[in-house]
């Protein structure tokens, strides 16, 4: 190690984006200070927490030279100082949302072990590998990583077919096996079940700089309503514009850090007070195109089951995830599927929206009708279904995320035939369906740079919020929100939450956390392959 005294330390540091002459600041003013010192742990909390993340990940240009400087470096980092930032991120972007669950791996597809080396790349065709950097693996460390992150018994599995919380457990490995400088994790605690979240907290905070070997300091990024870990040592509240706010030990900040969350949470009350009192369209405009809007509990009685699972089961090579499971979904029910990491809630979603190769199953019956091979078709079974996920979110940023305005995003939801379909679509639609999407953006307060802003330039908090949107232009029988809300600041999230208590439809939701869940009657919990609850939830 290096004999300075700091981790990373911003004296009197103006940030751009670009050396162009004109280039705007990333903040107006100078930050005059900053200083991470060893042995502390920060967390950077508030909306501005991913932007001042890259700050310090060395992502902008500071201005003059040197006024951003990384003291703790590596003997091996010679001059440059080596920053990981692990950023919120679902699974792998696959070629489509089917590729997940294939047996059939796509060509260039990794195990989860080569995929934490992160060494070497090449197609599964050929039985070599091209190695990409001559990287020395520390085994020590790559050893203490799989069994700390619960990760030992994942290590041979193909990377596309890990769940979600499986994929951010190894993606915090690969890049702590890089043996950074200076390790920078955004939201770390996202979409994982409360046992894996405690696991990760426990690690990270046991995480000793000095004493294991290949340590390194960590800062982690949290929202306002996030717990802030109790081995946090100090916090730097920032604000999205504007920058730091403030900073320093949390011990000497508890007054700020509750007049800080009280006041985001009287804004929040404002917000909704101005909406109903202004005189905004209410949210009957918005659902009553739906099939379901007005329809009275007599008629609902009626109708068949939208789904119903008779006994259905789902295995990989012998292994099952989902045994003998009987399901039966009524129209308008809205239901909470629960249970831990890797315990097959999105499995189960892929089969409903017939993503999933053995979604051909006689057991699944949708509308009342057993699906079967040559009767329905996906395209038909999809036009009655719209769904958010990770994994959808992964494939759009990556094939439309830099082409589609908001606009556009949220317009290919009308491509009925399925959610995985990104081609452009606001031209051709008619008036009506170009008039719902204007509502709904006005709604949700995108409509003003709907046009100029781009898919991939909008925050994780907006691009969810442009998901859901999405999801709802279509008037879905059945809307599939797969950790829909994970990553969304408080405001935008309460609003949809707001819409979904009013919306006619059926509601599936997989939600790890409380305040990301929105009202469900009903729960579904699965425990292991064999066994699952299911019952009703009185919030009372
Ligand atoms: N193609 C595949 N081959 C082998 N195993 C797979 C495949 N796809 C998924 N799995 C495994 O099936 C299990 C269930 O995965 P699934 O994504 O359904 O879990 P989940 O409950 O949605 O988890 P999370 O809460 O992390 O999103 C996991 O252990 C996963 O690794």
């Amino acid at each position: 190690m290096s004999g300075n005294t700091f981790v990373v330390r911003i004296a009197n540091a103006l940030f751009k984006s670009s050396l162009a002459n004109h280039s705007p600041s990333v903040y107006p003013k100078r930050i005059k200070h900053f200083e991470i010192l060893p042995n502390e742990k920060w967390v950077i909390w508030g909306p501005g927490k991913g932007k001042f993340l890259s700050v310090l990940s060395n992502k902008y240009i500071c201005e003059p030279p040197l006024s951003l400087r990384f003291g703790f470096l590596k003997q091996s980092s010679n001059i440059l100082p080596r920053v990981e930032q692990v950023a919120f991120k679902g699974v792998m972007p696959t070629a489509h949302l089917s590729a997940r669950y294939e047996y059939f791996k796509d060509d260039y597809d990794q195990t989860c072990k080569q995929f934490i080396f992160d060494k070497a790349s090449g197609s599964n065709a050929v039985s070599y590998k091209v190695e990409t950097n001559d990287r020395k693996i520390n085994m020590e460390l790559y050893n203490v990583l799989i069994e700390n992150l619960r990760l030992t018994s994942l290590q041979d599995r193909w990377v596309m077919g890990l769940s979600n919380g499986q994929m951010r457990r190894a993606r915090l490995a690969r890049s702590i096996l890089k043996e950074p400088d200076l390790l920078l994790i955004d939201d770390p605690f996202l979409g994982l079940d409360p046992g894996a979240t405690a696991t990760i907290s426990k690690f990270l905070a046991g995480y000793d700089n000095r004493k294991v070997n290949g340590g390194c300091p960590i800062v982690i990024g949290l929202r306002f309503q996030d717990t802030i870990p109790a081995w946090c040592t100090h916090i730097c509240c920032v604000d999205e514009q504007k920058g730091i706010l403030f900073e320093g030990p949390i011990e000497k900040l508890h007054n700020k850090i509750d007049e800080i969350r009280l006041r985001s949470m009287k804004e929040l009350e404002q917000f909704k007070e101005r909406k109903s009192s202004k005189g905004d369209f209410p949210i009957e405009n918005l659902i009553c195109m739906h099939p379901m809007f007005g329809k009275k509990d007599h008629e609902i009685i009626k109708m068949p089951h939208v789904l119903e699972l008779d006994g259905l089961s789902v295995s990989y090579k012998g292994e099952a995830i989902l045994e003998n499971l009987h399901w039966k979904i009524q129209p308008g029910s809205t239901w909470h599927i629960r249970g831990d990491n890797g315990s097959g809630k999105s499995t189960l979603l892929s089969l409903l929206t017939a993503e999933h190769p053995q979604s051909w199953n006689s057991k699944v019956i949708q509308n009342g009708v057993p699906r079967r091979t040559g009767k329905t078709n996906y395209f038909e079974i999809n036009s009655k279904i719209s769904m958010s996920s990770p994994e959808l979110h992964a494939i759009f940023l990556k094939n439309a995320g830099g082409k589609l305005s908001i606009r556009e995003s949220v317009a290919t939801g009308y491509r009925d035939t399925s959610s995985n379909n990104f081609l452009p679509i606001w031209n051709s639609l008619d008036k009506n369906a170009k008039i719902i999407v204007d509502m709904y953006l006005s709604y949700f307060g995108l409509d003003k740079n709907a046009d100029t802003v781009l898919f991939q330039q909008l925050t994780v908090s907006d691009q969810k919020l442009v998901l859901f949107i999405r999801c709802l232009i279509k008037m879905p029988q059945i809307l599939i929100l797969d950790e829909a809300f994970s990553g969304m600041e408080v405001g935008p999230m309460m609003r949809c939450h707001e819409l979904l208590e009013e919306w006619p439809g059926t509601v599936l939701v997989v939600a790890h956390v409380a305040e990301e869940t929105p009202k469900c009657d009903h729960y579904l919990r699965l425990i292991s392959p064999r066994e699952y609850e299911i019952g009703d939830i009185n919030e009372n």
